[in-house]
């Protein structure tokens, strides 16, 4: 079975008497091992594509399976221990812990998941040096550069070793030398396992240099060329086949002994319980 498989996929927001169409009959198959570059008109659906394959969000109707789980079925505890433990999220600014240390915000989705900070250091280090960062550890978010600060949100991304990882505009914050870096390690982290998938929105010029494919997402639906052949890869055997305007505020991590309390998070639903329904007249788990 295909890592991602979604089926008709239909995401209807409604605004008072309007209705929008975010997804329109969207269908898609992808498998582990390559870094996927999702593109696309601005509003054409593609974060809420990403949404609804990292159970941010639930399809009007459709059918999606990610890494076994049917997403359709998870109540909201489920798709949030989905969300915790199967996918890692990278979003456009971080969303790291301004009062954490690097290596601390790595290890977050494991504090919340009822590890010990010193049970979780050994690893959170371990990804810290695979991003280039062994020498930052300890430093704080405000004592990063951007480019520094998204390597720290990829090693976060990557803790509980999902297959999937999650990208939203990952260098949309970034120049585009610091993006290009930011590309060539996420597609050098979707190699790492064979069975990882990196998938990514973004309007970066040169993100197909990076991707083994390409998928363009237009007016709710996906238009999939296939495959790139990049970085030095073989393309693969093609397959058949939108952040929404404002976020809810999030509440913020648990408190870690001896630290300050977290202000919110914006946008790290990944790492929270069950998330607020709003604007869709509490039909949709999220929006
Ligand atoms: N929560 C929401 N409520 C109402 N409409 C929404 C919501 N989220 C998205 N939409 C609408 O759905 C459509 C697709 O939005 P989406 O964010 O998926 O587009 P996108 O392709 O990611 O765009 P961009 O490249 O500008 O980020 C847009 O018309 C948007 O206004």
């Amino acid at each position: 079975m295909a890592l991602v498989e979604a089926r008709d996929l239909v995401r209807e927001y409604r605004m008072g008497e309007e209705r929008v169409r975010a997804l329109d009959g969207a269908s898609l198959t992808l498998d582990g091992g390559q870094f996927v570059s999702v593109i696309g008109p601005s509003g054409a659906g593609k974060s809420t594509l990403l949404h609804i394959l990292g159970a941010l969000d639930t399809p009007t109707s459709g059918t999606i399976t990610v890494d076994g789980v049917d997403l359709g079925t998870l109540d909201d505890d489920a798709a949030s221990s989905f969300r915790r433990h199967r996918v890692g999220f990278i979003f456009q600014f971080f969303n790291l812990v301004p009062t954490l240390s690097a290596w601390e915000n790595v290890a977050l989705p494991m504090l919340l998941d009822s590890k010990s900070l010193g049970s979780a250091k050994p690893r959170a280090v371990e990804l810290m040096e695979r991003v280039g960062l062994g020498n930052r550890i300890d430093h704080r978010p405000s004592e990063l550069s951007g480019g520094q600060m998204q390597r720290v949100a990829i090693a976060r991304s990557l803790i509980m070793d999902p297959k999937i990882l999650l990208a939203d505009e990952p260098t949309g914050n970034l120049d585009s030398k610091t993006g290009a870096d930011v590309l060539a390690l996420l597609a050098e982290v979707a190699h790492d396992e064979p069975d990882r998938l990196v998938l990514m929105v973004t309007h970066a010029d040169d993100a197909a240099d990076f991707s083994d494919r390409v998928i363009t997402v237009r007016d709710g639906k996906i238009h999939d060329p296939g495959n790139v052949a990049a970085a030095g890869r073989e393309p693969q055997a093609p397959t058949a086949g939108q952040a929404p305007p404002s976020r809810p505020e999030i509440p913020g991590p648990p408190p870690i002994p001896g630290r300050p309390s977290a202000r919110p998070v914006p946008g790290a639903l990944w790492m929270t319980g069950p998330i607020p329904r709003v604007g869709d007249g509490g039909r949709h788990r999220a929006q």
